[in-house]
C-alpha cells in the first residue's frame, strides 16, 4: 500500500472546544482525561459540543500464527476457532461488553474456520492465508498476502461507515499473537525484545525467556527489511495484522474515529500511522493493558488511554468497556453549565438555565 493521505481532525473544533471546556462551571483541568477526551471526540466529530458515540462497531480480526506451536502462549491454538464461536454466540467477553453498552460487533476471519457457514452472527471470512508461518524461522506472510490483507481491512472499514458507524473498534483473536504484536512494536519503535514481550495470555517464566528469544531471533532475521510498513507486516505480523491495519488506515483515511484496545490494536495502530502518516490523530486510547509494549507504543503515539483496569483480554474489550466513559465525556462537555452563566445569575439574582445546548 503506498502512503495514505489523512486530512487531520478540525483544529478550529478542537480549539473551541478547548475553549468551552476552560469555560464549564468546574475548575480548570478538573475533569482530567474525561475533558481531554470531550475536546478529542469534539475535533474528530467536527462540531462543539458533539453529541456522544451512538453508533459503535466492533471488529474483531481472527486469525491463526504459526508461533503458537513453540510454547508462547499459555493455550492450546485450537482455542482460536472456538473462541470465534463464542463471539458470535454472544459468551466471548467482548460480546458481552458490547450488549452491555450497545456496540455492534462483527467477526472477521482470516482463515480460522472454514465452516463458519450458517453460523448464526454477523461474520465475514477474508480468506487470504490459512495462519502464518512463524516468525522467528521465516516470514509470516508474503508481501502480496498482506498488500491483500490490507485491502481485506480497508473493504471492512468502508462497509462499517457505511453502516453508520461514529466510532469504531478494532479487536482481535488469535492464540499466539500477542508474540508478533510485540515483535511489530520492537520493530516500530526499535526496541529490543526484553522491553516490550509481556506474557500475554498468562505464561510463565521459561516460556517468557523463550518468547523474548524468539522475537530477538526474528528481529536479527529480517534486520533493516522492517523498515518498510508493509515488509514489517509480512516479516513479523500476520493476514489478521494486517488486515486490522489496513481498516485502521481506512477510518484513519475517511475521518472515522477508532477506540484502541490492547497490545495486538496498539501494534496495529502504530504501523498504520507509518502508512498513513497522522492517523493516530484519529485514534484514542481505550485502555492500557498489562502488556509492557502496549503502554510503549501508545506513549509513541502520543496517546493517554481512558481506562486503566490491569486488563489484558484483548478481543477489543478494553476499548468496549471504555464507550460509556468516552460517552460521558461527551455529555459533560454539551451539558455541564459555564461558569460565566454561573456567575451572571448569581450577579443578577435570578436562577439561569444551565446552558445544556451551547
Ligand atoms: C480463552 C481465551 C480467550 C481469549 N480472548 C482473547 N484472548 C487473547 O489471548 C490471545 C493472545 O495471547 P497469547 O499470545 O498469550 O496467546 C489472543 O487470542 C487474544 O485475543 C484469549 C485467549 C484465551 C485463552
Ligand atoms: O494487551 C492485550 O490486549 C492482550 C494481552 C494478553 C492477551 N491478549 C491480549
Amino acid at each position: 500500500m503506498s502512503t495514505v493521505r489523512v486530512t487531520p481532525p478540525d483544529d478550529d473544533v478542537r480549539t473551541e472546544a478547548a475553549a468551552r471546556l476552560a469555560g464549564l462551571a468546574t475548575p480548570v483541568g478538573a475533569l482530567g482525561r474525561l475533558g481531554e477526551a470531550a475536546v478529542w471526540w469534539s475535533a474528530v466529530s467536527g462540531t462543539c459540543p458533539a453529541p456522544a458515540p451512538s453508533r459503535v462497531r466492533a471488529v474483531v480480526f481472527a486469525g491463526d500464527h504459526g508461533v503458537a506451536s513453540y510454547g508462547v502462549s499459555a493455550y492450546p491454538k485450537e482455542i482460536t476457532a472456538l473462541m470465534v464461536r463464542q463471539f458470535l454466540g454472544g459468551g466471548a467477553g467482548v460480546a458481552v461488553l458490547a450488549r452491555q453498552h450497545d456496540v455492534a460487533l462483527k467477526v472477521v476471519d482470516l482463515g480460522v474456520d472454514d465452516d463458519l457457514d450458517g453460523v448464526p452472527g454477523d461474520v465475514t471470512a477474508h480468506k487470504v492465508r490459512r495462519g502464518s508461518e512463524p516468525l522467528h524461522l521465516r516470514d509470516a506472510i508474503t508481501a502480496d498476502e498482506a498488500v491483500r490483507a490490507l485491502a481485506a481491512g480497508r473493504t471492512i472499514a468502508d462497509a462499517e461507515i457505511a453502516a453508520g458507524a461514529d466510532l469504531l473498534i478494532a479487536g482481535d483473536m488469535g492464540i499466539g499473537n500477542t508474540t508478533p504484536s510485540a515483535a511489530l512494536i520492537a520493530a516500530s519503535l526499535g526496541l529490543p525484545a526484553r522491553d516490550v514481550v509481556g506474557r500475554g495470555s498468562g505464561v510463565g517464566d521459561t516460556a517468557l525467556a523463550a518468547k523474548e528469544a524468539l522475537v530477538d531471533e526474528a528481529l536479527a532475521r529480517v534486520g533493516s527489511r522492517v523498515e518498510d510498513p508493509t515488509q514489517r507486516l509480512a516479516a513479523l505480523g500476520s493476514a489478521d495484522l494486517a488486515a486490522q491495519v489496513g481498516f485502521l488506515v481506512r477510518a484513519a483515511e475517511r475521518g472515522v474515529p477508532v477506540l484502541l484496545d490492547g497490545v495486538i490494536s496498539v501494534a496495529c495502530a502504530l504501523v498504520a500511522d507509518d502508512l498513513a502518516p497522522g492517523a493516530a490523530a484519529w485514534f484514542a486510547g481505550g485502555h492500557r493493558s498489562t502488556e509492557p509494549a502496549q503502554a510503549l507504543a501508545l506513549s509513541k503515539l502520543g496517546i493517554e488511554p481512558l481506562l486503566d483496569l490491569g486488563m489484558r483480554l484483548g478481543e477489543g474489550s478494553g476499548a468496549v468497556a471504555a464507550v460509556p466513559v468516552l460517552r460521558a465525556a461527551a455529555a459533560l462537555l454539551g451539558e455541564v453549565s459555564l461558569l460565566e452563566d454561573v456567575l451572571a445569575a448569581g450577579s443578577d439574582g435570578s436562577a439561569a438555565a444551565p446552558d445544556h445546548d451551547g
